[in-house]
């Protein structure tokens, strides 16, 4: 079996500046990835790469590098977000208004299926399609909110109905760009309670993007850390997140310990 995302020699480039350099990484199927690194150190951009929002840049020389996904190079892009579940800041934000936003949470979850974002292009919600939204809606603990328009819900109800409709179809990858922004102290303990469960299954791989070492669920083993955008560590999590790599990385001295419950924390020291 190939592995689910293969990144060979991958450079981006956007009006002369290098936003990713020469990246090459690999993400086998099962290996949960967190992606570290400052702000501006090309995580979103290495998301993009996945999703096909950014393509590798074609540099001097000829040379262009590769993004593989489930083996293939050659997706429709529309083909390829329907085998990912994808929760970022701009999807987040299409959900929260206009003619998405009034889409109920049933609707908004079942477009998942089609990874669409207006109800008249979503599946019948029927049969196996309704048991699935049921189950999503169910995992995320939004059952009582089914029938509410996503644009009218609270950020966090909002940010766990875009999990539901990542992951409704099954689909083998599910990338999280930032996925705690804006939220509160309880709707964050929420949200991370139920990336630790859907971490602790292994048909779904997950690829998440955060500066914050305290968001990276335990079962997730693997970090990938950037540093203006290049990769400065692609290892075991226990390695990766020592304070001494994390104070260089962040260029601040920084202790980061491991509590018993498996989740990280990272102090600024002095
Ligand atoms: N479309 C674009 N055009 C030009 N420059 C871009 C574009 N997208 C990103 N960049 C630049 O590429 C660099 C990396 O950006 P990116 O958003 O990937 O970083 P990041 O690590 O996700 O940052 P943050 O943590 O602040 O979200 C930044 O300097 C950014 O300004």
């Amino acid at each position: 079996m190939p592995p689910l995302i293969q990144l060979r020699d991958v450079t981006v480039r956007r009006e002369q500046t290098i936003i990713l350099d020469r990246l090459s990484t690999t993400i086998p199927k099962s290996r949960h990835t967190a992606v570290l690194g400052p702000n501006g150190s090309g995580k979103s951009s290495l998301l993009k790469l996945l999703t096909r929002d950014f393509y590798p840049s074609v540099e001097t020389d000829g040379h262009q590098g590769e993004v593989k996904i489930l083996g293939r190079s050659d997706w429709e892009v529309s083909d390829l977000r329907r085998s990912m579940g994808i929760v970022t800041p701009a999807l987040d934000s299409e959900f929260s208004h206009g003619r998405t936003g009034r889409m109920t949470v049933s609707e908004a979850v079942a477009s998942g299926f089609t990874a669409t974002r207006l109800k008249e292009f979503g599946p019948n919600i029927t049969g196996e399609v309704a048991d699935a939204v049921d189950q999503a809606i169910k995992t995320v603990g939004m059952t009582s909110l089914a029938s509410k328009p996503v644009g009218r819900l609270s950020t966090g109800e909002r940010r766990r109905t875009m999990i539901a409709r990542a992951i409704v179809h099954r689909p083998p990858i599910f990338v999280l760009d930032e996925p705690t922004g804006g939220l509160d102290m309880t709707a964050k303990a929420k949200f991370l309670e139920i990336i630790d469960s859907l971490a602790n299954q292994s048909a779904i791989t997950m690829v998440l993007v955060t500066h914050h070492l305290d968001e990276v669920p335990p079962p997730m083993n693997h970090v990938v850390l950037l540093d203006r955008g290049r990769i400065d560590f692609d290892g075991n999590k226990q390695d990766g997140l020592s304070g001494d790599r994390i104070s260089r990385l962040f260029n601040i001295p920084v202790s980061v310990s491991r509590g018993n419950d498996g989740w990280y924390e990272a102090r600024i020291k002095g």
